[in-house]
């Protein structure tokens, strides 16, 4: 057998960081060799000769994180919300320095919501209207959902591409939010609930019809086959991934 693929967790101890860290243990073609929580060294990374480092942090440190792995040729596979253009641009600044690293950032490892923000990609050019509610744990910091704000995104560009002009909506009056949040023209509502994991819906509204695109992750073992499969690819895909879809065969 060839040799494994060493493999660290920084998040090791979060919610979906220590799951991570039980699935990385039970891939027979790789190692975890370190696991690091909020205070821990970085130089344990690279100590420990990681090839490969799975990012579950929070948006707050995840760029130190980055800094550090790219900056030491350590393949990083991302999963810690909070990007914005500034933040990308300078990843991308750290990334031409150590060109032969590669990062992939992915808004959600689950394949149902991967396909959620594909159907909804393709669906978004039909339909006037579009909204996106996105409905989590309440425990999580940020909101909207980072997959929420990237399928948002994605509508967004799909409805410019097929020359759609804004949505139809009369409010004249509302309450601060009640609208929800605008990501490039789309409607994002963000709800907490005990109970819930992460889940997301599209509504789209045509004249006389509604398409309804639903995914609910219901464990964070959903996570996982896309962390799995996110550092067994990111050392062969140089530079910036962002998304799985592109490690995925989705035609
Ligand atoms: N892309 C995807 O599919 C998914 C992404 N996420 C995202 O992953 C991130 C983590 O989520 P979740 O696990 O729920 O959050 P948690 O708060 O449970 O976990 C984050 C963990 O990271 C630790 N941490 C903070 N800073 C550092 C650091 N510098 N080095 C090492 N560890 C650090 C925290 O420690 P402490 O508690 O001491 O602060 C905490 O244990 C979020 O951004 C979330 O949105 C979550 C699920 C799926
Ligand atoms: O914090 C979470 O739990 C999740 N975060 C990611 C997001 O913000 O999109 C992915 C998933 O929704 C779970």
């Amino acid at each position: 057998m060839s040799e494994k693929l060493r493999v660290a967790v920084l998040g090791a101890r979060g919610r979906i960081g220590s799951e991570a860290v039980r699935a990385v243990e039970a891939a027979e073609d790789m190692e975890l060799v370190a696991a690091l929580g909020r205070g821990d060294a970085l130089s344990a990374v690279t100590e420990a000769g990681a090839q490969v480092a799975v990012e579950l942090t929070t948006p707050g440190s995840v760029m130190e994180n980055l800094e550090f792995l790219v900056g030491h040729g350590v393949h990083a596979v991302v999963g810690t919300t909070g990007w914005n253009d500034e933040r990308l641009a300078t990843l991308r600044g750290w990334l031409d320095a150590s060109p032969d690293t590669g990062v992939l950032i992915a808004p959600n490892f689950s394949i149902g919501a991967v396909l959620t923000m594909a159907f909804a990609q393709q669906a978004a050019r039909y339909f006037e209207s579009v909204e996106v509610v996105e409905l989590h744990h309440p425990n999580k910091a940020d909101a909207p959902s980072g997959t929420a704000t990237r399928t948002a995104q994605l509508i967004a560009a799909a409805r410019a591409e097929a020359g759609l002009a804004g949505q139809p909506d009369a409010t004249a009056t509302a309450l601060d939010g009640a609208r929800g949040a605008d990501v490039d023209g789309v409607p994002v509502h963000a709800v907490r609930l005990r109970g819930l994991l992460a889940h997301q819906e599209v509504l789209f509204g045509g004249e006389g019809e509604t398409l309804t695109v639903r995914h609910d992750s219901l464990h964070h073992s959903s996570f996982m086959p896309g962390i799995l499969l996110g550092a067994r690819r990111v050392g062969s895909a140089p530079g910036l991934t962002f998304g799985l879809e592109h490690f995925l065969d989705l035609n």
